[in-house]
């Protein structure tokens, strides 16, 4: 689906993503670091938001025939330019159009989407159609109460709801979703947790989330950055075992310490939400 080799920015002097080779299979997998780690930098350059100082990014769509064994190289690729190839961003707030109604927002994102876009206002059944797709995509995330509800006024797990929506109605292959428990109230946890699982069904998924229990529970597969540079790929509970995984990250975390809202477990100290 995705794969990187040798992926590296440097800001100045400092290396924060760090020669990375990875590669994302048809599986959800969890990035997961301490601050600083370089996440949000190297989801930066999946998308094309940063160019990468070193290395390539290729990727393969689904029964695609790109160049030799169906990789095509997109390390030049615009944000644009990789959206169309397939790589979606959840936490994109400037993909939402705060004015807009909920269900304007996922059918405009399924025209962009759209194989007939260039023309489409001129096609009622077309817009007819895109309005279904945005309907079905509302459903789906849980949002279909709220399709007339203007986007600014959705809740943070409303919204987080809605930038997921977004991203499904361009159709993607690949989905990175970057901390969507983020300000989201105790009681939107589970319907935010149940949709990223819905979601890693039919889609690639890389999830930032610093919720520990949460990444235990939903990943495939977790990756460990740690100044920029992977330092454990397995199965959850073989990185949460792992020593230079405790020594950088983990400290210590044992399941249940945190629960998924990120309060007092019965015997632990208060939770944080997550770790820093
Ligand atoms: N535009 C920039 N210019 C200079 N340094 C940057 C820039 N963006 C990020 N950095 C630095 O790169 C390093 C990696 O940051 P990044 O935000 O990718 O980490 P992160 O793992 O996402 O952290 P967090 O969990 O806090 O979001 C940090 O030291 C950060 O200060």
């Amino acid at each position: 689906m995705l794969r990187t080799n040798g992926l590296t920015k440097e800001f100045g002097g400092l290396t924060a993503v760090d020669d990375v080779d990875f590669e994302l299979g048809d599986e959800l997998c969890s990035l997961i670091g301490p601050n600083g780690a370089g996440k949000t930098t190297f989801f930066d350059l999946l998308t094309g938001a940063l160019e990468p100082t070193r290395g390539t990014i290729e990727l393969r769509r689904d029964g695609g025939a790109g160049e030799s064994d169906g990789w095509r190289d997109v390390t030049d690729a615009s944000p644009d330019e990789t959206a169309a190839l397939g790589v979606h961003r959840s936490y994109q707030i400037t993909n939402v159009f705060p004015t807009l109604s909920v269900l304007e927002n996922v059918r405009i994102a399924a025209q962009a989407g759209g194989d007939d876009a260039a023309t489409f206002w001129r096609n009622v059944d077309a817009y007819d159609e895109y309005v279904e797709e945005a309907r079905e995509i509302l459903d789906r995330v849980g949002l279909a109460g709220r399709a007339e509800d203007v986007a600014e006024n959705l809740s943070h797990g409303a919204s987080r709801q809605l930038e997921v929506a977004v991203a499904l109605a361009g159709d993607p292959d690949v989905l990175l979703l970057d901390e969507p428990n983020a300000g989201v109230s105790s009681e939107s946890v589970d319907d935010i947790v149940a949709l990223i699982e819905d979601v890693a069904e039919d889609h690639a998924v890389l999830l930032v989330e610093h919720n520990m229990d949460i990444v235990m529970e939903v990943s495939d597969r977790v990756v460990v950055l740690n100044q920029g540079a992977v330092i454990a790929d397995g199965e959850p509970a073989a990185v949460r075992e792992d020593p230079a995984v405790q020594e950088a990250y983990l400290g210590g975390y044992e399941p249940g310490d945190l629960d998924r809202r990120g309060e007092e477990s019965a015997d632990g100290e208060p939770g944080s939400g997550g770790i820093a």
